[in-house]
């Protein structure tokens, strides 16, 4: 048993029977699993490659310069600054978070300015494009699952377009001889949001818990992006789609940087978790919440705000 493949492509480009096909295979990997591994989905292979060069050239500068671009939701956040829901130790990572530009009609507080390094004058480009298409290629994945919950396909369209969705560029440097005992990668954890694309990373590490309670590692080629399910989906279906706890663990190789690069997919904040009819079953296991106040709960149980 492994994680599925599935091609967007077979969605994009087919029938009826195989864009329900296809529905039918999203649902079951991330009922069965959590994960599903997506290939041929639309975003650009040379902008995967540009998006690893870029981020490689500005995580190689200066620490002293990169804090100067920390702001919070946006821009550089430091090695050791976050660390997992259920964990005191850090994880050993640091990060470059994009978000969505503000536009009229959004709320100006969810869109703060993105932050961009002058020393690498490309990164803003393209990870611009980045953003955009994971964003396009992550809606078509929810209009292909929203039928399986008996939704019309574009129930999720305006949701996630005023969504406050975040490209998150990491960098997991070679692990430092003075990590505290104990500290990995990334702990392990559930994503907050909807669904996570994850460009996948060139280094190994990545690992699911599966439902056996066995940890399995997520593989596959750097030109494939890996999608999970993360707990507001699970709080919106009321578990009938289960958000997978993950984690990243240390190399047992080489130690050498790894990178990656997860689109954490979420609803605008006034868009309600309260869990869907269709899934309702003997009735709803978590009270109503707004995505906003879910999200302000759980980055403050991360250490990303106070
Ligand atoms: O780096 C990875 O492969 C996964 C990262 C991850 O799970 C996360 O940032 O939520
Ligand atoms: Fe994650």
């Amino acid at each position: 048993m492994s994680v599925p493949t599935l091609s967007l492509r077979t969605f994009a480009a087919g029938d009826a029977a195989a864009r329900a096909r296809f529905s039918d295979d999203l649902m079951r990997g991330l009922q069965d699993y959590g994960f599903i591994i997506l290939a041929d989905h639309g975003v650009p292979e040379d902008l995967l490659g540009a998006a690893y060069a870029r981020s490689a050239e500005v995580f190689a500068l200066p620490e002293a310069v990169k804090r100067r671009y920390a702001a919070g939701m946006r821009g550089y956040t430091p090695f050791g600054t976050e660390h997992a829901k259920d964990s005191t130790l850090p994880d050993l990572k640091e990060f470059w978070q994009i978000g969505r530009d503000a536009a009229p009609g959004l709320p100006a507080e969810d869109f703060p300015p993105n932050v961009w390094p002058a020393e690498a004058p490309a990164f803003q480009a393209t990870f611009s494009a980045l953003f955009d298409a994971l964003d396009r290629t992550g809606r078509i994945l929810l209009s292909a699952l929203a039928p399986k919950l008996d939704l019309p396909s574009d129930y999720f369209d305006d949701k996630v377009s005023a969504g406050t969705s975040i490209l998150r560029v990491l960098h997991y440097p070679p692990v430092p001889g003075d990590a505290p005992a104990g500290a990995v990668r990334s702990a392990a954890h559930e994503d907050i949001n909807f669904i996570t694309l994850l460009v996948a990373a060139k280094g190994a590490g990545l690992q699911l818990l599966d439902r056996d309670g066995t940890w399995l590692p997520v593989e596959t080629e750097p030109r494939n992006l890996i999608v999970d399910s993360g707990d507001m989906l699970q709080r919106l279906t009321n578990g009938v789609i289960p958000s997978t706890t993950h984690r990243v663990v240390n190399p047992v190789g080489p130690n050498v940087s790894r990178y990656s690069m997860p689109f954490f997919m979420h609803p605008a904040s006034d868009v309600s978790l309260e869990c869907l009819p269709s899934c309702r079953g003997d009735g709803a296991r978590w009270p109503p919440i707004t995505a906003g106040e879910f999200l302000a709960e759980r980055l403050r149980e991360i250490g990303l705000a106070k």
